[in-house]
């Protein structure tokens, strides 16, 4: 039986008072990977932000990963992301600690305690993102592709009942962006749910999947047609 992960029904979402989708509707199920497209400045991050509690939904009904995007209050967002893996174009890595840091960090601030567990775990996630060796380095020592690898690993540290990506390959040329893309592709098949923001439209014909595009201050869903 299909598990929904997240709903919209009817959302409007604004950004200073404007206006920049409406009548968004929209059903994630368990295990789906969707791209959402759209030109820049046509509210892809708008609609992300909306997702993990960055922007406030005031018109509209939504659930994301069992929270009422509505009712939410303040103090319960850090929990809602706690359920959810967040991925920047930026990487967003703290640069005054290794890889290893900064995974134990998350760790910590989601309540991991014991030394062992919180070791088997940062193990765990780097080796899904064929990392395994490089816990010892800084971010810096790392490539863009390498840092975005850990950013995906750092995703994964609590078992997210959603992946957010958000231009996760913005920042990497086309062959790196191939290799994020492969790791983001293997988490998928092992059973974890992606929407990912993207304008790479290269990534989309390698690895078709359903996607949404932003238009118009509208959110429709694009019907891909077989070139061959
Ligand atoms: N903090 C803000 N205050 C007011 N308006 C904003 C704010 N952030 C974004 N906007 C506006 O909202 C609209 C949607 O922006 P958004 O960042 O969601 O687009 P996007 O599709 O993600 O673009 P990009 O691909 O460039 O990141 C744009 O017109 C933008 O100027």
């Amino acid at each position: 039986m299909s598990e929904t992960v997240l709903q919209l029904k009817n959302v409007t979402i604004y950004q200073g008072g404007n206006m920049v989708l409406s009548e968004v509707n929209f059903e994630l199920q368990k295990g789906d990977f969707v791209y959402l497209i759209g030109k820049t400045g046509s509210g892809k991050s708008s609609f992300m932000k909306t997702l993990y509690g960055d922007l406030e939904l005031t018109e509209g009904e939504g659930s994301v990963v069992g929270f009422n995007l509505r009712t939410i209050k303040e103090k319960d967002i850090p929990f809602l992301r706690r359920k959810l893996g967040i991925v920047f174009q930026d990487f967003k890595l703290l640069p005054d600690r290794t890889i290893n840091g900064n995974l134990e960090f998350v760790l910590k601030a989601t309540g991991w305690k014991e030394k062992d567990k919180i070791k088997d775990r940062i193990e765990q996630v780097l080796d899904k993102v064929g990392m395994k060796t490089k816990g010892f380095k800084f971010p810096h020592e790392l490539s863009g592709g390498e840092q975005q690898r850990i950013a995906i690993a750092r995703a994964l540290l609590n078992d997210p009942e959603l992946i957010l990506a958000d231009e996760p390959t913005g920042n990497l040329d086309p062959q790196t962006s191939i290799e994020v893309m492969e790791v983001l592709q293997d988490i998928n098949k092992n059973g974890n749910t992606i929407l990912m923001a993207t304008h790479d439209y290269a990534l989309l014909l390698k690895y078709p999947s359903k996607t949404l595009k932003c238009d118009e201050n509208k959110v429709f869903e694009v019907v891909q047609r077989k070139t061959s």
